[in-house]
């Protein structure tokens, strides 16, 4: 290949148009394959990597080393997107957008290989080289040949230490790019957390962790100890009904208590978050504390919970969720208990008011749960925020309206963005004139809470999702 402007690949023409219909995965490397198929689904399609690559991976029949190397491919490449784009850039004379979509899904998938993998360098290109002629015909191969040629030619380190923008003047930058973030989610997390240095880093290095799998014994139906038994599992450090499983502990969907609806997944930070708001006393009310209201039910994770401690006080739930489909999970997952679901708009869902407690599980960013989608940093966008806030507040005013004097509303999102966090619930706690009260106090013996009143749960403090919750008492 013939070196373009500045010593860098040339690549002066657009790809050949691609052939039509399905391609024949080629049986000597399915891993690589499956890997750039779903990378292309995540960037032309917004598929969700976590969802696809299993069913892929089933489908084809691939399993042992090849499932593994798979998963390591496609997850990582997702993850370390930004920071792989920032070094391919670096190898072109040209912008990135004018790289063919699927060349440069490619690239990251080979780029990744090269520097975050013992794949020998060899190894790396020529399979991505294969998988770009596979797709595009043998010019585009060499273009591709010639970057990753370039790639090569330098460590991860090295390549570090010549695009992280420096720690002393733009920590944030500098953690951002070390751990692939975009900067403004490492700007949000640097905000929530009060810090920009270990701590921050710590946050933005557990998004690339795999997180233990959480299950919910349900009250009234089993023990947490006689889950944890079962399973195998350990009774998990802070919530009553947890059990935390050990990793790669076989097929879940085969666990006889879930198979028999005894117990279901759910992260330790929900159910800390569930129990809280059933924990606070609320005083008052002619009935006393009988009606609750989950606002923002689908797909039913905290209604079970809720609807299982309903069952043991006499209360009941009504859950209500716009989406029709997952309003059917509701009704699915809360089978059994007392829960009416409703499909409706939570700003109206034409309700009578009164509740004891309203639940707003509100629908948000999802920055508290990167770990659990690896293409998610890069998708979001901070303007989705704003956008977002508008309707989180929209529902609180609809919770603070249907609440009884002295009723609770509790507020959680699963994203420690402060705007989403602290700056709605503030506002729409002050407009309705109700009382915050320290969440800290529903949290016992969970660590690390900060100065309060609200409660923001972390991956690297508390092994969670990042839960945020607030509290206040209606009047
Ligand atoms: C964060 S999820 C709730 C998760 C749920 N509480 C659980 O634990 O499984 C937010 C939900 O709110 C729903 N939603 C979005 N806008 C809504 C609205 N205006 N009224 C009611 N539900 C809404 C979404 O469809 C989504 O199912």
């Amino acid at each position: 290949m013939t070196p373009g402007r500045q010593g860098k690949p040339d690549r002066s023409r657009r790809p050949a148009p691609r052939k039509q219909g399905p391609r024949k995965p080629p049986a000597q490397d399915p891993a690589r394959r499956v890997a750039l198929d779903v990378l292309r689904a995540v960037s032309e399609r917004d598929a969700y990597a976590n969802l696809m690559l299993p069913e892929e991976l089933r489908r084809r029949r691939i399993t042992g080393r090849d499932a593994a190397l798979a998963t390591e491919l496609t997850y990582g490449t997702l993850r370390a997107q930004g920071l792989l784009d920032e070094i391919i850039t670096a190898c072109l004379d040209r912008p990135l957008s004018e790289v063919d979509k699927v060349v440069l899904d490619a690239l990251r998938l080979g780029a990744y290989q090269l520097l975050r993998t013992r794949i020998p360098p060899h190894a790396a290109v020529a399979s991505t080289v294969d998988l770009v002629r596979e797709e595009t015909g043998s010019h585009v191969a060499g273009f591709a040949n010639a970057v990753l040629r370039n790639v090569s030619e330098k460590d991860e380190a090295d390549w570090m230490r010549q695009l992280t923008p420096d720690a002393e003047t733009d920590p944030i930058g500098n953690l951002a790019m070390r751990t692939s973030h975009p900067r403004w989610v490492a700007r949000s997390f640097a905000e929530a957390l009060g810090d920009k240095g270990a701590e921050l880093e710590a946050a933005l290095l557990a998004d690339d962790t795999r997180p233990a799998v959480h299950l919910l014994a349900k009250p009234g139906e089993i023990t947490a100890d006689e889950l944890a038994a079962i399973t195998g599992g350990d009774p998990a450090p802070y919530s009553p009904y947890g059990v935390h499983l050990p990793t790669g502990g076989g097929d879940l969907a085969e666990a006889e208590p879930i198979k028999e609806k005894l117990a279901v997944v759910q992260d330790e930070g929900s159910q800390l978050v569930t129990i809280a708001a059933t924990n606070v006393p609320v005083d008052g009310g002619s009935g006393g504390d009988t009606r609750w209201l989950d606002l923002c039910a689908g797909p039913g994770g905290k209604a079970t919970l809720l609807g299982s401690l309903a069952a043991t006080a006499g209360v009941t739930v009504d859950a209500v969720e716009k989406a029709p489909h997952r309003a059917k999970l509701v009704e699915r997952a809360t089978e059994g208990l007392p829960v009416t679901v409703h499909v409706a708009d939570g700003r109206d869902p034409g309700l009578d008011g009164g509740y004891d407690r309203v639940l707003v599980d509100a629908p948000c960013s999802g920055l508290g749960a990167l770990r659990r989608r690896p293409e998610a940093r890069w998708r979001r966008q901070p303007s989705d925020v704003a956008d977002l806030t508008r309707l989180q507040g929209e529902l609180l005013a609809s919770a603070f309206g249907l609440v009884r004097a002295g009723g609770l509303v509790a507020y959680v999102v699963c994203s420690p963005h402060l705007a989403e966090t602290e700056g709605v619930f503030g506002n729409a706690a002050r407009r309705a004139g109700a009382e915050v009260i320290d969440a800290r106090e529903y949290f016992p013996g969970v660590p690390l809470l900060g100065d309060g009143p609200y409660v923001q749960l972390w991956p690297h403090r508390h092994g969670t999702d990042a839960m945020f919750v607030a509290l206040a008492i209606a009047r």
